[in-house]
């Protein structure tokens, strides 16, 4: 295993009860890159993610991140998750949902106080920060949750939709500061369904029915299918995949 492996996948299947939701998947994300988890919904995307996160566990095979062994309490603690779903109490506010977690995450109050500004500036939710989190709209909450995984400097990100239900300016920003972190050598995952989101991704997996029907950098994956974009690609190596 080379060292510029910040995780790696090791023929993992899952199953709930007897339906399979992964089958046999195999990866390696390069400390340092955004990689994309792109397919369709009930894929398995967020499966996967919350593999790499720790919150679920491989039926068969390994996820290693950072050379441990997933689940590890310790590495988690070295991962900034965004769910899908926004973790947050809605009776408080803002800043005492960010107050909250600095506090699972253990930074000090001079820590605190400047991370909450930076990831507040970020987001660009610095006017809504002593509003109770039930005014908020959907998008409002996807920028906190955002705001809140980034608190503690985590050296990858897992990222399952963040864009979701934010507008296109937004979006670009946070597109932007991924691409921030991403030269400060902050390994990220995303999991997408929008194309031009996977197009910004160093390298993708594409993900369908449970199975990586293939893997590349964005360009790589048009150019071996000869399409002009990831759409077609990903249906001709669906299409492949189904002949297999
Ligand atoms: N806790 C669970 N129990 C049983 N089945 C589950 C559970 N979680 C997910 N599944 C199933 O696993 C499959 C993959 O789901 P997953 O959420 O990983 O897909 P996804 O690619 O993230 O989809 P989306 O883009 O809609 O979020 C789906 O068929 C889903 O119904």
């Amino acid at each position: 295993m080379s060292t510029n492996n910040c995780v790696v996948v090791n023929d993992v299947s899952k199953f709930y009860g007897t339906s399979q939701v992964l089958k046999n998947i195999s990866l390696e994300i390069n400390t340092g890159e955004i990689f994309g988890l792109l397919g369709p919904s009930g894929a398995g995307k967020t499966t996967l993610v919350k593999m790499l996160s720790g919150i679920e566990q491989a039926t068969n095979g390994s996820v290693k991140v950072l050379n441990d062994l997933m689940p590890n309490l310790h590495t988690m603690g070295r991962i900034g998750f965004m769910a899908q779903s926004d973790a947050l109490y809605e009776e408080l506010t803002a800043e005492d949902n960010l107050d909250f977690f600095a506090e699972i995450y253990g930074l000090n109050s001079s820590q605190r106080s400047a991370r909450k500004k930076q990831v507040i500036n970020l987001v660009n939710l610095n006017n809504d920060i002593n509003k109770p989190v039930r005014q908020f709209s959907g998008g409002m909450k996807r920028r906190l949750s955002l705001a809140i995984s980034l608190l503690h400097n985590p050296e990858i990100l897992i990222l399952d939709e963040p864009t979701v239900g934010i507008d296109p300016i937004l979006r670009q920003a946070i597109w932007d500061e991924l691409e921030a972190l991403r030269l400060q050598n902050v390994t990220i995952v995303v999991t997408t369904h929008v194309m031009d989101e996977a197009d910004k991704c160093t390298r993708l997996a594409m993900i369908r029915d449970g199975h990586i029907i293939a893997v590349g950098t964005p360009e790589a994956l048009k150019s071996s299918t000869n399409t002009s974009s990831l759409e077609k690609a990903f249906l001709q190596y669906g299409s492949t995949a189904l002949e297999v």
